[in-house]
């Protein structure tokens, strides 16, 4: 049984069923597209097409339209994963392992990430399986690469947000700079070898009705050391539907939230940092 450590970040869970050689090599071929692919190689990747099947970018994928004009002192590369066969083609060939290293490690994460959605169903009063099709059909690697940072004064690794998508595993390097917010206090997640931190989103605070909320979290920057971090998110499709668990209302817990698609949810979503504002557009007055 997974060994679980509760952090208000989510929680940091170790012997998961991911081999850890697995982790360690993808971690090192990721650190290597970051620092060692050539820039020429890896410009093929910068794009304003948000429906390419890889994108690295620098700053927040959509910080153009951002009302507070917020830039992140990160790298980020993104993709795809599910199904492997459909997206594998596209993704880099240098680092040569990229693409023999992240297949197995996404399938392995998918896997134990389906696991937990599980045992989340069991506490939620949902069937086992009810998050399996187009809840998490989308299968994003999401990589953040933060170079050191000369004034950590003056900017952040990554804002304070929630994730707005299903669920998150987080693999980080072992240097620190991730933190959660706790009775108004940032507090660090530190890095635990071979562990996932899980970071429920957004959308669990309208499956349990409100009971649940997505925690906050942000990056701090770091003067001397490069930190790098693999995300791996599951998302919804456009039009599957989030809905409060049918088990968890009755007459003196009356439905919160009407239903909605991501598809809705993400038009009125667009990078803002709130989970309650997001949420807004389908709360039952
Ligand atoms: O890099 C980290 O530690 C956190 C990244 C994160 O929160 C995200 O990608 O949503
Ligand atoms: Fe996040």
């Amino acid at each position: 049984m997974t060994k679980t450590r509760g952090t208000p970040a989510g929680t940091s869970v170790v012997n998961h069923g991911v081999p850890g050689k697995l982790m360690d090599d993808a971690m090192s071929v990721l650190i290597d597209f970051f620092t060692k692919t050539p820039a020429e190689y890896k410009a093929q990747f910068i794009t304003d097409a948000r429906d390419k099947s890889c994108v690295l970018y620098t700053s927040n994928l959509i910080y153009d339209d951002h009302e507070e004009g917020i830039r992140y002192w990160r790298d980020c590369f993104i993709h795809h994963c599910y199904p492997l066969e459909d997206h594998i083609k596209n993704w880099p060939e240098d680092p040569p392992k990229y693409q023999e290293v992240i297949g197995p490690y996404s399938v392995e994460v998918r896997k134990f990430l389906l696991t937990i959605l599980d045992l989340l169903c069991e506490g939620l009063g949902l069937e086992p399986g009810y998050f399996a099709g187009d809840h998490s059909k989308t299968q994003l690697l999401s990589v953040n690469h933060h170079i050191p940072c000369p004034d950590p004064s003056l900017t952040l690794g990554h804002a304070e947000h929630s994730d707005p998508n299903l669920i998150t595993a987080l693999h980080q390097c072992d240097v620190p700079g991730l933190q959660t917010r706790k009775d108004g206090q940032w507090i660090g997640v530190q890095p635990i070898p071979h562990a996932f931190v899980i970071i429920p989103g957004v959308q669990f605070k309208p499956i349990s009705n409100g009971m649940f909320s997505s925690p906050r979290h942000r990056v701090v920057a770091n003067t001397k050391k490069h930190r790098t971090t693999l995300g791996s998110f599951l998302v919804p499709t456009d039009d599957s539907i989030t809905e409060p668990s049918k088990a968890l209302i009755n007459e003196s817990n009356p439905q919160r939230y009407k239903p909605f698609t991501m598809g809705e949810f993400i038009a009125g979503w667009r990078g803002r940092l709130e989970e309650d504002v997001g949420l807004q557009p389908f709360v039952i007055e």
